[in-house]
């Protein structure tokens, strides 16, 4: 069975809130991922900002190094500077946009800075994201028959949500497969909060990203069987030119009482023989993603919520600032054990990310 339609896709513009509704709570109870159409951030905004995101990661380091992201994880983080999962460090570079757009303001790289257009569409881009966020949790909230602001008030505008723009740079076969032995491009994790949206290149872009699913999320006939069950990695589909795909992290996986599920994913670098056959047809690509990494505000309770409706408020459940801070500790005390296979002085400058 392909995985396009085990991980499926909401029409934002054409089904019903109902649909809608019905559609992200099976998605999400059984593979925690599904795809957007019709809505979010204009299709040309998402391509600009794969021009500006590249842009960017062009320039020589010494610039880039400006911006080196701090503790909070905005800003720039080098190759081989996080270690999303358990024993590889991800050979791809990030620019995270924090607080952007918020009160205290993040200040914004040179390309970007110097032109409005650019600059305009980033503001733009990230507060369409923001809309289409708000909207799913109206919709995450009617599945499980909650007042519709259940979630979305628990999300100041620019608050702790995150922008980031990723790149996991092409390799020479010989070279991938060095570092393919100690490194990956993003290693298994789950991510952290409430939501995450992903844009990948609709066109030309690389694939790589793997879901970690159940066979019976994949084979519902096999669920029916005495056999037990196994997990497997499945490549995630690129949906179609402005759309995007949406999974749940930890935080919401708490809140619902594991009605959503965060599922484990990783970047993989390509085969060699995929690469041989892309660095022939097109010369080598790189990867290019944005992610919309959307966080509860810091004293959000993620108090149980359980079927019908009812909040189980007998249990002092962690709150979102508790669960991002030892996340975050986590994921530095993992770094600081991984050896690397290039020279770690070269490459450990950087901050951490947002997710683990
Ligand atoms: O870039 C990708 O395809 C996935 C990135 C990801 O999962 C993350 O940064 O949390
Ligand atoms: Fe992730």
């Amino acid at each position: 069975m392909s995985l396009p339609s085990v991980i499926p896709t909401i029409d934002l513009a054409s089904d019903s809130p109902q649909r809608q509704a019905e559609l992200i709570k099976h998605a999400l109870g059984s593979v925690g991922f599904f795809a957007v159409v019709n809505a979010g951030p204009h299709a040309e905004d998402v391509e600009a900002m794969f021009d500006h995101s590249k842009t960017f990661f062009d320039l020589p380091m010494k610039e880039k190094e400006v911006y080196l992201a701090g503790k909070s994880g905005s800003g720039y983080t080098k190759l081989l500077s996080q270690a999303l999962g358990e024993g590889k460090r991800d050979h791809k570079e990030t620019f995270s946009y924090g607080k952007y757009c918020a009160k205290t303001k993040q200040e914004v790289p040179p390309p970007f800075k110097e032109d409005e257009v650019a600059h305009e569409t980033i503001k733009r881009f990230y507060q369409d994201c923001h809309d289409v966020s708000e909207r799913l949790m109206e919709l995450f909230a009617l599945a499980l028959e909650l007042p519709r602001e259940h979630f979305r008030q628990s999300h100041s505008f620019g608050l702790n949500t995150a922008m980031s723009l990723i790149h996991y740079p092409a390799l020479e076969p010989e070279e991938q497969k060095r570092l393919s032995e100690m490194d990956i491009r993003a290693g298994e994790h789950k991510d952290w909060g409430t939501m995450t949206l992903l844009f990948q290149q609709s066109t030309g872009g690389q694939p790589g990203l793997q879901v970690n699913l159940p066979r019976s999320a994949i084979d519902p006939s096999f669920a029916s069987t005495d056999a037990k069950d196994t997990f497997a990695w499945y490549p995630a589909p690129i949906p179609p030119r402005g759309g995007f795909l949406v999974n749940v992290g930890l935080g919401m996986e708490l809140w619902s009482s594991g009605m959503y599920r965060a599922t484990l994913h990783r970047v993989i670098f390509p085969s060699p023989s995929e690469e041989e056959i892309k660095a022939a047809q097109e010369g080598l690509a790189d990867r290019y993603t944005l992610a919309f990494f959307v966080q509860p505000d810091d004293d959000v309770a993620f108090q149980p919520i359980l079927p019908g409706g009812k909040i189980d408020t007998s249990v002092r459940a962690i709150t979102s600032g508790e669960l991002f801070d030892s996340k975050l500790r986590e994921s530095m005390n993992r770094f600081k054990d991984i050896p690397t296979s290039t020279t770690v002085a070269e490459n450990t400058a950087g901050g951490y990310g947002i997710v683990a």
